[in-house]
């Protein structure tokens, strides 16, 4: 029987509260409206920005509502003006529009869409300021315009990358955030050169995708710096070709790097979120050229320091959303470099589970053992 038109009945896992585990329970998920898509996700994973979200620490978290944003599923059915993608097509959710008409858009020079950030941040849709989401007449809010935690969601069609449909979507729900955050990273927003030296703080996945974004770019020196040696082993085999682990150091990590490196690197990036180390990471940088980029989203409150000397002195401090990838034209891109192997997505899996086992999941991020959890949502 089709579903088209109608309001849909099925499981997600809702974030009634912050800091409490997600209830998976039923959901009714009303029909896309104009300029909408109705999507049924297939795979979605855990990034740390949801269990960020979830512990309440993110200025725009909003409860209850409907977390998760790297995932990947069937367009089940689409609004009126909808023409970029149809019932059928595979697709990417993206947390980051691209509306091809607004003044950012346009600019060439971001990947940030201003078209529906204002409604996305207060977890409605853009049309009627309204969500799609409820459980027993009481509204849930979205998350990040993706909402990928539940059988089926509603985006706008700005935020669909229509992807080939051979790709798996149990690997390819990966390209939803922090694979392509990482490469982008080194490749569109620091523009890293061959030969050049790096330093990555932070070997979670995001880490670990500019070690294999510096590598494809040909740096000569990639320093993966994490408090967690376990991570060492692994960062290998994505790139990393020297290790640091700050609590071996009594001297403030930035002095450590700069004596390695005759001065310093030529690029840092930070992905944690942590805005102590987000100083050391820029302070680490060569004098005259060296780029910093914050990659890692730090809690609601926090803020960053350094001395203006740092950037007085040639040091340049830069941040990244989603690697500044243009969404739906980047994904689909990144979707045909993992078919043809030009880059790792399998390699960042480090577990499966179902919705069901979502709480699991949460416990194994926060465990420091898992890269990526993919949650089997329906397939
Ligand atoms: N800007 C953007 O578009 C995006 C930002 N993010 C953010 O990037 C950050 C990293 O994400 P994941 O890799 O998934 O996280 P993760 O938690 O898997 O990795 C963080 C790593 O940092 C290490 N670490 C923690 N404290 C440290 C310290 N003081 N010094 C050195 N290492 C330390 C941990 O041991 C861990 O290996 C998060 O803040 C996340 O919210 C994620 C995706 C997109
Ligand atoms: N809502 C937070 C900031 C959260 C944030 O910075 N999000 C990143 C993506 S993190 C993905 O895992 C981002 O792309 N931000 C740009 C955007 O348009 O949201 C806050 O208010 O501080
Ligand atoms: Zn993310
Ligand atoms: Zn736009």
């Amino acid at each position: 029987m089709s579903t088209i038109g109608k309001v849909i009945t099925c499981k997600a896992a809702v974030a009634w509260e912050a800091q409490k585990p997600l209830i998976v329970q039923d959901v009714q998920v009303d029909p896309p409206q104009a300029g909408e898509v109705r999507i049924k996700i297939t795979h979605t994973a855990l990034c740390h920005t949801d269990s960020y979200t979830l512990d309440g620490k993110d200025p725009e978290g909003l409860f209850p509502c409907i977390l998760g944003h790297e995932a990947a599923g069937i367009v089940e059915s689409v609004g009126e003006g909808v023409t970029e993608v149809q019932a059928g097509d595979h697709v990417i959710p993206c947390y980051q529009a691209e509306c091809k008409e607004c003044k950012f858009c346009k600019s060439g020079k971001t990947n940030l869409c201003g078209k529906i950030r204002s409604a996305t941040g207060v977890g409605v849709m853009f049309n009627d300021r309204k969500s799609r989401f409820s459980a027993n007449g009481k509204t849930i809010y979205h998350f990040m315009g993706t909402s990928t935690f539940s059988e089926y969601t509603v985006v706008h069609a700005i935020s669909v990358a229509k992807v080939n449909p051979e790709a798996p979507l149990d690997k390819i729900c990966l390209l939803g955030c922090g694979i392509p955050t990482g490469l982008g990273a080194v490749w569109n927003t620091a523009k890293v050169e061959k030969g050049s030296n790096v330093a990555i703080f932070g070997l979670g996945t995001v880490g670990l995708a500019v070690a294999e974004g510096a590598k494809a770019a040909g740096a000569s020196r990639i320093i993966g710096v994490d408090i967690d040696p376990t991570k060492f082993n692994q960062a290998k085999e994505f790139g990393v070709t020297e290790f640091i682990n700050p609590k071996d150091h009594k001297k403030p990590i930035q002095e450590v790097i700069v004596e390695a490196t005759d001065g310093g690197v030529d690029y840092s990036f930070e992905c944690i979120g942590n805005v102590s180390v987000m100083r050391s990471a820029l302070e680490c940088c060569h004098k005259g050229w060296g780029t910093s980029v914050i990659i890692g989203v730090a809690a609601s409150g926090q803020e960053i320091s350094t001395r203006p000397f740092q950037l007085v002195t040639g040091r340049v401090w830069k941040g990244t959303a989603f690697g500044g990838f243009k969404s739906r034209s980047g994904v689909p891109e990144l979707v045909e470099k993992y078919l043809k192997k030009e880059i790792k997505v399998d390699e960042y899996i480090t577990h499966n589970l179902k919705l069901s086992e979502i709480n699991d999941a949460f416990d194994l991020l926060h465990s420091g053992k898992c890269l990526r959890c993919v949650l089997h949502v329906s397939d």
